[in-house]
């Protein structure tokens, strides 16, 4: 394991040079990979595990949508794909990749099928770390595990097919074998991660639901809507206030602090914007502070956990959430993105591309 020092603290890190494909495939050899679920995690997943020559199932509802999916993805039914319940009995580690609140209802069944020695491998500390919410409580002598990409499943099977591995965070909870070690990472590895980092499951779950509330997407979306509603009521254009506000974020600037960091940035725009950015940034630290003090405060106590089950437990649940998807996806900016976004080349080439072949 590599330490690596991370603006002077110290860290593991898993590196794919150290524990390589070759090793994981080794740890693996006798293993049944079974895949429940397969929305988001499950399609990255599976097929990255597939085509890293690992021996992986699929379970799955049968008439299902995402059962079809699996089948154009390649999976066999009756030879690599199945109905959930065989899927967990064949498998000899179960990724339990249901969303976290229908791990909650397909629980007494997982449970049956995890015989000692077997491996329960989740994406996400929530259902061990909010156990008396979950009723997710495994037998002592199955090992418990986790890898969590950090980023979509979409992001995970691109990366791979580029040769690029997305970095996970990984965690044992339980080692009933004395092989969790391995096997957890040599599963990291399977699954397509560039690098692994050590975490446990309360800390994974904890920074997971703060990240995605936070800066990766709720605090993010606040901040454009607020900009935006200002330029839009001092007289800008749509076209102008979704510009400043998203467009040149997106395409210019963050590529730009992803590759060098925003301390990089700072350094290298305008002295206006330079002088302007380094005055504002303590302000608006200064006014969300508290925002995530509270929401972090929210996740450690169980209440966004507690909101996410009970909201997706709900008979009308997916009818509620497409009107709140409506009123983002209906609102100016984002219709105007869509036309901003239109304007790209990539975009353009394709109606242009179509036109041509109307025309042959
Ligand atoms: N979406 C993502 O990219 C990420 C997800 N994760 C974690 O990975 C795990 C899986 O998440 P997603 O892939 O987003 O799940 P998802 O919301 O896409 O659902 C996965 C599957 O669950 C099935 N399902 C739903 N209710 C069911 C039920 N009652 N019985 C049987 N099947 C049912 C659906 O058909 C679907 O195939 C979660 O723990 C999540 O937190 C972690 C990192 C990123
Ligand atoms: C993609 C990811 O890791 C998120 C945002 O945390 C999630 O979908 O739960
Ligand atoms: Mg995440
Ligand atoms: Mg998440």
């Amino acid at each position: 394991m590599a330490k690596l020092n991370f603006g002077g603290v110290e860290e593991n890190v898993v590196t794919r040079e150290e524990f390589p494909l070759a090793k994981a495939q080794a740890v693996l050899k006798n293993e049944v990979v079974a895949v429940i679920g397969y929305g988001v995690q499950g399609p990255g997943q599976a097929l990255n595990q597939k085509d890293n020559g690992i021996n992986v199932i699929v379970g799955q509802r049968k008439n299902s949508k995402t059962w079809d999916k699996a089948v154009r993805d390649g999976f066999v039914p009756g030879e690599t794909l199945f109905e959930i319940e065989e899927a967990l009995q064949r498998g000899t580690v179960i990724c339990y990749l249901l969303s976290d609140a229908a791990q909650i209802a397909l629980w007494p069944t997982v449970q049956k099928h995890l015989t000692p020695g077997k491996a329960l491998y989740f994406s996400h500390g929530f259902g061990i770390t909010f156990n008396e919410q979950t009723g997710i409580v495994p037998p002592k002598d199955v090992d418990v595990f986790l890898v969590a990409p950090k980023g979509s499943g979409t992001s995970l099977r691109r990366m791979f097919l580029q040769g690029r591995g997305l970095n996970s965070s990984y965690a044992i909870f339980q080692d009933a074998t004395g092989k969790a070690k391995e096997r957890v990472i040599a599963l990291g590895i399977a699954v397509g991660s560039g690098y692994l980092f050590e975490t446990d499951f309360r800390k994974e779950v904890y920074s997971d639901l703060t990240g995605e509330r936070g800066t990766l997407m709720g605090a993010i979306q606040g901040i454009f809507a607020a900009q935006y509603e200002v330029l839009r009521k001092k007289g800008h254009t749509p076209s102008e206030a979704f510009n400043e506000t998203v467009e040149e974020l997106t395409q210019s600037l963050m590529p730009l602090v992803a590759e060098n960091g925003m301390d990089w940035m700072y350094a290298n725009c305008s002295t206006t914007a330079q002088r302007g950015a380094l005055d504002w940034w303590k302000k608006f630290r200064d006014a969300t502070l508290p925002v995530f003090t509270e929401l972090y405060e929210s996740v450690a106590t169980g209440k966004e956990s507690q909101r996410s089950i009970d909201s997706n437990s709900q008979p009308d649940y997916r009818e509620k959430l497409e009107v709140e998807l409506k009123e983002l996806r209906d609102s100016e900016m984002w219709q105007a993105g869509k036309t901003v976004r239109s304007l790209r080349p990539e975009n353009q080439a394709a109606p242009a591309k179509k036109a041509a072949e109307v025309a042959n």
